[in-house]
């Protein structure tokens, strides 16, 4: 039985993990490989934001993107999970947005260097209520989508993923134990892009939840 109630996981402190290149036209489109292994990194809790407050674009960031993402949330603690009982360890879903300092990750890239600034900045997790997990009948097949100001930027599907969602609970799991109130962002689907601003976000998955977050700059 969980101890807390993971319908506010965002306020447990818990971790944030994220799957990259997890869908082959958003890995062309960055021209980077499509990946033969999932592709991990963290971010901060404090990354985290909800509908009502901003994402606040890092003072060194001149270009900040959106990277719309399905988000497992994690009800049961668990280490080597095999695929078979994977789900067993969903507690529930959220739509996140990846925010991005895409100009920053490209120095890092080239430099070599650990994406921690590009990824895990104060508000870089815009993420929506917690999704009861019985609303979601298969996490490989949602669609996801973003718009800005209106226009459509991100459309996709979770059955386009390289690797599943069973598989990537099984393969973080081997490396990083699972705790209840952590959450997985399963990776983004083509169409990312800047926002500025001022901008409004708005992403959702059809008939389940949509969220809207406006843009700020750091002072
Ligand atoms: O920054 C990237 O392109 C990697 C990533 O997060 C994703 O594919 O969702
Ligand atoms: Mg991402």
């Amino acid at each position: 039985m969980a101890s807390r109630n993971l319908k506010r996981f965002w306020e447990w402190g818990r971790k944030i993990i994220c799957v990259g290149r997890n869908y082959a036209d958003h890995a062309k489109e960055l021209k980077n490989a499509v990946p033969t292994e999932p592709v991990l990194f963290l971010k901060s809790p404090s990354a985290y934001v909800k509908e009502g407050s901003p994402v606040v674009m890092p003072y060194y960031c001149n270009d900040l993107h959106h990277e719309v993402e399905l988000g497992l949330v994690i009800g049961k603690q668990g280490k080597d999970i095999a695929q078979s009982r994977a789900m067993e360890h969903v507690g529930g879903y959220a739509l996140c947005l990846d925010m991005t300092a895409r100009d920053t990750q490209d120095h890092c890239k080239k430099k070599g260097l650990p994406w921690t600034l590009a990824k895990a900045f104060d508000t870089s997790c815009p993420v929506s209520d917690l999704i009861p997990k019985e609303k979601i009948q298969d996490p490989g097949n949602v669609s996801i989508w973003l718009k800005v100001n209106g226009s459509l930027r991100q459309e996709g599907n979770t059955s386009a993923m390289i690797f599943p969602v069973p598989f990537l609970i099984s393969y973080i799991s081997k490396i990083i134990t699972l705790e209840e109130g952590d959450l997985i962002l399963t990776g983004t689907p083509a169409g990312v892009a800047s926002v500025q601003e001022h901008d409004e976000m708005e992403a959702g998955i059809n008939h389940v939840i949509s969220m809207k977050f406006k843009v700020e700059k750091q002072s």
